[in-house]
């Protein structure tokens, strides 16, 4: 039998009230591999995170995460996801340690002090801020805490919205270098950005929505790789250092 892919949308049709935002959604991420979702304002790129998270129920088409509906179980559905918001949620009188203690405490899934401090390790949390209250952290420490927290989780889905936005360029490499290594590990990362040279850095693959639906899908990578002068022609979107 082959395994559900971790992220399956097929077709997928999504409305608030009368305002149809996702019309005719495909997209799939495989296990081990990073996509990034581009697209304008209102695009629907947040919409498609809720709609994986649960949140926003879609009236026709098909959406999975690890074959999970999460319309119908989203429980089950976060219980595979970890997701960052474009300002990650913590606790800002807890230290970095507590903070994920509390967490997966939340999700059941408590772990040893040691495996909390390796992991902060890995997430490139340097050791002198293990034991700090989160007040005085900066944006890229705060997510090197959420990123240690989902690999302790090791779910097999990460959604990232907007993680690099208000990042400088040596966070921003730091952050898509953990994310490779979450992707290296052999989860399923699908990246909400308007950052296309960012994108192009990190992803497999970049799909571009307009119209609620994907316009194109591209590799990033490989002998087919896209040409992003073309792509940023096309869509305007993100990567204004091309723009100069
Ligand atoms: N809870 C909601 N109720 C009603 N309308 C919503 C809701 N959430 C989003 N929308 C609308 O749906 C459309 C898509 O929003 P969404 O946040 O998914 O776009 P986005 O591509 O993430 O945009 P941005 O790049 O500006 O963050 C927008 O027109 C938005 O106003």
């Amino acid at each position: 039998m082959t395994e559900a892919p971790p992220i399956h949308i097929d077709a997928l049709t999504l409305a608030y009230g009368t305002h149809r935002v996702l019309d005719g959604l495909t997209l799939s991420v495989p296990a081990g591999s990073i996509t990034a979702l581009l697209g304008g304002n209102g695009a629907g790129k947040s919409t498609t995170l809720a709609a994986l998270l649960g949140f926003a129920k879609a009236q026709s088409g098909t959406i999975a995460v690890c074959g999970v509906d999460p319309g119908r179980q989203p429980d089950l559905a976060r219980k595979r996801i970890a997701y960052l918001p474009e300002n990650v949620a913590l606790y800002e009188h807890l230290t970095a340690v507590e903070n994920a203690d509390y967490l997966l405490a939340l999700s059941g899934e408590r772990q040893s002090k040691a495996a909390i401090t390796d992991a902060l390790a890995a997430a490139g949390l340097q050791d002198r801020a293990w034991d700090q209250r989160l007040g005085g952290f900066s944006k890229g420490m705060r997510q090197k805490v959420a990123i240690a927290v989902a690999l302790l989780r090791q779910v097999p889905v990460l959604l990232l919205d907007e993680p690099t936005s208000g990042l400088d360029p040596r966070a921003t490499a730091d952050f898509n270098a953990l994310v490779s290594a979450v992707r290296d590990r052999g989860t399923a990362v699908l990246m909400v950005t308007h950052d296309l040279l960012s994108a192009a850095d990190v992803a497999d693959s970049i799909a571009f929505l307009e119209g609620g639906r994907v316009a194109e899908a591209v590799p990033a990578s490989g002998p087919d790789r896209f040409d992003i002068r073309a792509l940023h022609a096309r869509f305007q979107v993100g990567a204004d250092r091309l723009a100069a």
